[in-house]
């Protein structure tokens, strides 16, 4: 048996998306746990390799519900980038139109595609927490649909995300569910970002949820203005837009469709 599948990319951060509103994915996978073969599908070079998966499904209040799931099988509430790149997918396989609604496990997600980018509007960010100190690093902490730790550093160059973010998302602190580490060198009119991503469990080229919590954590403590301009690891550029109470959070950037192709049940085996 095979499955229609489709890879794409926003700033680096890579996603499988599958349309699932034929319930195609259960019968592809048959009995084996879901989470074992979102691993098995994301895992590089031996799958497609990716940092997520996302299912397309049917909604009765939107043009349509994902269900996102990290390289390691986990769920997450959202992901920025994974958005942008659904919205992508949706509008161009004529499942939404341009501007487009989409349920996730953290609300509503509105989107628009544009002829080189796309833009999202985010849920509310909750919980601000601002100057905590967490395993001896000085940080602040937003939920911006996934939860997000902000650590201003000097030179970005010279962090060890891995090591660095690996203890701080693993903190009892943010026990159970854990936070994704940013580690942010703030300029005059721009952001440098680099993110220990929960569910990666490593450092990726870039993450859109953590963008959004860098600039607005950013305007917070230096009174930087929207839009912040975002530099990702692998030096692309995203577009964080807000209002002083964060009630219109916007995140705009490039997406790349990456290829289309047909999964073998093969890549299930063990
Ligand atoms: N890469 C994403 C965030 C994906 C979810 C995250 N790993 C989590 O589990 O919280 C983004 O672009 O926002």
């Amino acid at each position: 048996m095979e499955l229609r599948f489709s890879k794409l990319q926003g700033t680096g951060n890579d996603f499988v998306i599958i349309d699932n509103r034929n319930k195609g994915f259960e019968k592809f996978i048959d009995n084996l746990p879901i989470k074992k073969a979102v691993q098995k599908i994301c895992q590089r070079k031996t799958g497609v390799g990716a940092d997520g998966l996302i299912l397309i499904e049917n909604s009765e209040i939107a043009d349509f519900k994902w269900q996102f799931f990290n390289s390691d099988g986990s769920t997450a509430e959202m992901c920025g980038n994974g958005a942008r790149c659904v919205a992508r997918f949706a509008f161009q396989k004529g499942i939404a139109p341009q501007k487009m609604k989409f349920e996730t496990l953290a609300g509503i997600i509105e989107a628009e595609v544009n002829v080189s980018t796309v833009k999202v509007k985010l849920t509310k960010p909750h919980d601000l927490k601002l100057n905590l100190n967490v395993e001896g690093v000085s940080g602040h902490f937003i939920n911006t649909g996934v939860p997000h730790f902000v650590v201003f550093v000097d030179r970005i160059e010279d962090v060890n995300v891995r090591e660095v973010g690996r203890k701080i998302r693993f903190s009892e602190l943010f026990q159970p569910s854990g936070t994704n580490v940013n580690f942010v060198e703030a300029q005059l009119d721009k952001i440098f970002v680099r993110t220990y991503e929960r569910g990666v469990e490593d450092e990726t080229l870039a993450c859109g949820t953590g963008s959004v919590a860098s600039a607005l954590i950013s305007g917070k403590v230096f009174k930087m203005n929207s839009p912040i301009e975002v530099v990702t690891k692998n030096r692309e550029r995203l577009k964080v837009y807000f209002d002083k109470n964060m009630n219109d959070v916007f995140l705009e950037g490039a997406t790349t469709w990456v290829y289309d192709g047909f999964l073998n049940r093969e890549v299930l085996n063990e």
